[in-house]
């Protein structure tokens, strides 16, 4: 099988999931990367926007954010934590396979972790990135990422690079959250506010509408908001479905008693001009107090770990929007190390190692289980153009 695609993948086809198993010899641990001192900041937004018509004034904005924090994201030490609770899950299950680590945007590069593969003698890789749901920038980019990579270190043709399919809906990515939710209810009812005056914002990362549309596989006809908006509102719908309520507590039947919900986006980046996915968070609040809703929950459903888009653009701005309205607002936790989400992804690499047949894999929602190979044009950006990526179908 050829791993990455020639000047068009539009006519290539393969398999959808693979059910044969794959001799890995180690993980990569893809991430997003983040500057780790005020020097490196503003080479990392240059890292992260070349080519992108993002506004000089927001890399202002957002170098003010890394300033704030020292000019440290704590996305390194997260993914530092992760890789070790990796390791420490695989050492449990006694299974072989080393982690190496590399990042889309700053030190440890891809590359980086694709020499160290070569020098450990390793050829066959399964890619698990700190993204969970589909769109260019959640998942063909680190695919392209990764073509680049292997481009650069001269290791095409040497080193393979699958991935594990996008976890959106992976019990362990969803459980967290489950938890999370709960826990942020109980902690609004223990302030008095009552499940009708209670809302709950599921918020993800907004995106460019053109590339949300292009997100998915085009046969699926997830309409507008592509595959990402229909994949985050199924998760929302599953956490909310799972949140019971006992009408005994409070003498209403259950329905009556469910807080209402919505889905949200924040960090938009682009120019006014470009439309991204709407309404934004700090928007929706605003409408939800004029409706006389007095509690938000927030639940980072878009987000792996408490890195600086949520402890910015939630723990700071968002928790200040709700503050000045005096609503009450809880913030639910991200997955970070929990338990089940270490053990969900290395559940997912058993997976794609052992080729589980499709009806056996755990999916929470009926959009899934997601591709392990990505379709043909699937997450393309139409702005970019086309661009060869690693993990995708044979031609
Ligand atoms: C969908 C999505 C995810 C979730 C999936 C995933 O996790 O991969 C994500 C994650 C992240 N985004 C991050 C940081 C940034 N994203 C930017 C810019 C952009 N993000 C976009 C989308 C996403 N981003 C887009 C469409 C742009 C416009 C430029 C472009 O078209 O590419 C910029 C430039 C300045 C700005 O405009 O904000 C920065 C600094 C960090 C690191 C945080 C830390 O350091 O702790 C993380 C985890
Ligand atoms: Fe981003």
């Amino acid at each position: 099988m050829t791993h990455i695609l020639g000047a068009t993948d539009a006519a290539a086809s393969g398999p959808e999931h693979v059910e044969e198993a794959v001799a890995y010899d180690a993980i990569l641990l893809a991430s997003f990367g983040g500057p780790e001192g005020q020097d490196d900041v503003i080479p990392f937004l240059r890292n992260v926007t070349r080519g992108r018509g993002i506004p000089e004034e927001r890399l202002e904005e957002v170098a003010h954010h890394y300033r704030a924090f020292g000019g440290v994201s704590p996305i390194n030490d997260q993914n530092r934590e992760l890789k070790a609770a990796l390791e420490a899950e695989l050492a449990r299950r006694g299974i072989d396979l080393p982690v190496v680590w590399g990042n889309r945007n700053w030190n440890p590069y891809l590359s980086d972790a694709l020499n160290e593969a070569n020098e450990r003698g390793f050829t066959k890789l399964i890619a698990v990135g700190t993204s969970a749901y589909s769109s260019y920038s959640s998942c063909r980019q680190y695919r392209e990422d990764y073509a680049i990579a292997l481009e650069e270190t001269g290791l095409l043709g040497t080193i393979q690079i699958d991935k594990v399919r996008q976890f959106f809906d992976h019990p362990g990515f969803v459980q967290p959250f489950i938890d999370g939710v709960r826990d942020g209810l109980a902690e609004v009812a223990a302030k008095g506010v009552s499940p009708e005056k209670t809302h709950v914002l599921f918020t993800t990362h907004s995106i460019p509408s053109t590339d949300a549309a292009k997100s998915g596989p085009e046969s699926r006809g997830f309409g507008a908001g592509g595959a990402y908006a229909a994949q985050h509102l199924a998760v929302a719908e599953v956490v909310m479905a799972a949140q019971t309520v006992d009408p005994e507590q409070t003498g209403k039947p259950a329905q009556a008693t469910k807080p209402t919900h919505s889905l949200v986006y924040q960090s938009r980046s682009g120019p006014p001009s470009m439309p991204w996915l709407e309404p934004d968070i700090n928007d929706a609040i605003d409408a939800l107090a004029a409706d006389g809703i007095e509690a938000v929950v927030i639940v980072p459903v878009g987000f792996i770990s408490d890195h600086m888009e949520v402890k910015w653009d939630l723990d700071t701005e968002a928790l200040e929007t709700a503050g000045g309205h005096n609503m009450v607002a809880v913030r639910v936790p991200t997955p970070g190390v929990h338990p089940a989400f270490v053990t969900g992804l290395v559940d997912l690499v058993l997976e794609r190692r052992d080729g589980v047949p499709v009806a056996d894999r755990p999916a929470l929602t009926n959009i899934g289980p997601w591709y392990d190979v990505c379709r043909p044009g699937c997450c393309e950006n139409v702005r970019l153009g086309f661009k060869p990526a690693a993990a995708g179908v044979a031609p």
